[in-house]
């Protein structure tokens, strides 16, 4: 591990104020400690000679406040610099993942693994070890440059053994580096483990399966507590050798002293404060080597991200990019950005990995109003709307389309309230949220709820049929503003009643907009202005 990254600087602006500001606090600690050590001295050779304790006693309690006040900043300082990188690379990972193509994303275990417990392992990183590095670089040398003037006797020991130090903790950190890749292996397994079982769950339970599930979880668990607790046997046996290497140096310091003291050949003066400045130059090392284990997974995690964040070689892929939460400047797929129709010429999409392609070759022209998009299972029609939508790029020919909102068969919809499920965090006001949900038939459902836009909902929509959840996605496609809606099997789980409900909005949004929606409903293709019907040789318009 670098003890210090650079990268990280460029990659997170937000951190640059606080390290800064961390860095000025770390050099003025180091001179009240040095301060705190001269006036300490000042005062017990006063009280020793008799002479006025009084500016020195001062002195003491004006450096012990300055410096209680800069361990207060310090502290402060750096939980917020480690909150703002955290925050930072996170939002930055996921800029990153939004504006690349599916197919140009890690897997979902790796995804998650580096933006929760890699991001969150970056903050003891920047909160702890980045000050006790800044400290262990500072203080040292203040230390020495002081103890040379006091008394170069003691100058010499602390300058020839001070080395030895950052030597052991290099020596044992090369030891600890393949302990801690092991623990991360680790990690990175058991999170990927862990979403595939919940992923899973429902079919597991259906299968009776569910229980096997406990012992996988428990060995790829008990995997990573073998190797979280041979990272801590190792941490705690390096804190203890460099502990140690420090005791024994500042024992030669204060034994020297002693003798020098008791033949008269140094004054107690200086024999004092070199004694109390020994240990100054050794603490803020051993804390670097203790801040050192906390802050390994941080450094380990800040590779990963920052390889995750680094431009890809072919930037040709790159067929989106914009920052978070702003407009996209240009739409998806390829298109201008008023367009409002969806047009393939022989676009042709491969899964990466795949051996065949999902989609050969198929061509259609959806300008505004409803198209219907029928085709046998598995022939590829949801990867049609995704490269639509631009969420994949076509492996061969090409794919135009206006700024389009996808509503896919499983509608993400976070936890929170049904307002929030509605908006995705877009302002719209109420009027807008009632207006769509009386257009998908759920106005009166929600009017009788007692919190009606404000009741809670639990993740993906807890709460709600799935029926209620195909609605509420469908209200949001009607409350965004895209040109283009793209929708996938939108009344697979609704009754015919609700189904025709749906059919009539679908009908409606056409009107206004282009609206591509996959289905099964021979009712719903036969009120589409257009049908395409997909084939595994490419796509034949029937109407
Ligand atoms: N992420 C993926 N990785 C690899 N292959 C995939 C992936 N997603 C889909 N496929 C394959 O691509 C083909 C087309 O899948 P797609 O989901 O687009 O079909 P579909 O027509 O929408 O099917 P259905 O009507 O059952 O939803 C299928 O053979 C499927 O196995």
């Amino acid at each position: 591990m670098r003890p210090f990254d650079p990268r990280l600087l460029r990659t997170a602006p937000a951190a640059r104020r606080p390290v800064t500001v961390l860095a000025v606090v770390g050099v003025l600690q180091g001179l009240a400690t040095i301060g705190l050590a001269v006036a300490l001295t000042a005062l017990v050779v006063a009280v020793v000679e008799g002479m006025p304790v009084g500016p020195s006693a001062l002195w003491l309690a004006g450096l012990f406040g300055a410096r209680a006040a800069l361990a207060w900043v310090a502290e402060r300082v750096a939980a917020w610099a480690g909150l703002e990188v955290t925050a930072e690379l996170r939002e930055r990972l996921l800029a990153r993942w939004l504006a690349s193509p599916a197919e140009d994303r890690p897997d979902p275990d790796r995804a998650v693994t580096l933006a929760a417990q890699g991001a969150a392992s970056v903050e003891p990183y920047v909160a702890r070890f980045l000050p006790a590095l800044v400290a262990g670089v500072v203080v040292p040398v203040l230390a020495l440059a002081t103890l040379l003037w006091v008394d170069w006797v003691s100058a010499l020991i602390v300058a020839l053994t001070l080395p030895l130090l950052p030597f052991f903790a290099a020596l044992i950190g090369t030891a600890t580096r393949a302990e801690t890749e092991r623990r991360w292996a680790a990690l990175s397994s058991l999170s990927g483990h862990f979403l595939d079982v919940m992923r899973g769950l429902p079919t597991l339970v259906g299968y009776g399966r569910a229980e096997r599930q406990v012992d996988v979880i428990g060995e790829v668990s008990q995997q990573h507590r073998r190797a979280t607790m041979s990272t801590l046997r190792l941490a705690f046996t390096s804190s203890a050798a460099l502990e140690l290497l420090a005791s024994i140096s500042v024992a030669i310091v204060a034994v020297t002293v002693g003798l020098r003291l008791t033949h008269g050949s140094m004054t107690l003066q200086a024999g004092l404060l070199a004694i109390l400045l020994a240990p100054e130059a050794y603490w803020p090392i051993r804390r670097v080597g203790a801040e050192f284990h906390a802050a390994a997974d941080g450094a380990e995690a800040i590779d990963g991200i920052l390889a995750e964040l680094a431009e890809p070689d072919d930037s040709s892929r790159r067929v989106r990019t914009w920052p978070l939460g702003q407009p996209r400047p240009h739409s998806p797929g390829g298109g201008a950005p008023d367009e409002v129709g969806v047009r393939l010429v022989r676009a042709a999409y491969t899964y990466p990995g795949a051996d065949a392609p999902a989609l050969t070759s198929v061509s259609l022209d959806a300008g505004p109003g409803l198209t219907a998009v029928t085709g046998p299972s598995g022939v590829g029609k949801s990867t049609l709307l995704e490269l639509a939508a631009g969420l994949r790029t076509p492996t061969a020919g090409t794919v135009r389309a206006g700024r389009a909102h996808l509503v896919t068969q499983r509608p993400f919809l976070p936890a929170g309230t049904l307002r929030d499920a509605l908006t995705l965090g877009n302002g719209a006001d109420d009027q807008a949220l009632w207006d769509a949900l009386r257009l998908v038939g759920l106005e009166g459902f929600v009017a009788g709820l007692s919190r009606a836009l404000g009741t809670p909902l639990g993740d993906d929509g807890f709460g709600l049929s799935a029926g209620q959840r195909a609605r509420v996605a469908l209200a949001r496609a009607a409350l965004s503003t895209a040109p283009v809606l793209l929708v996938d099997e939108p009344t697979a789980h609704l009754d015919e009643d609700a189904a025709a409900l749906v059919h009539d909005v679908l009908v409606e949004l056409g009107e206004r907009r282009t609206v591509l929606a996959v289905t099964h409903r021979p009712e719903l293709v036969e009120r589409a202005d257009r049908h395409v019907v997909l084939t595994h040789e490419g796509a034949e318009v029937l109407r």
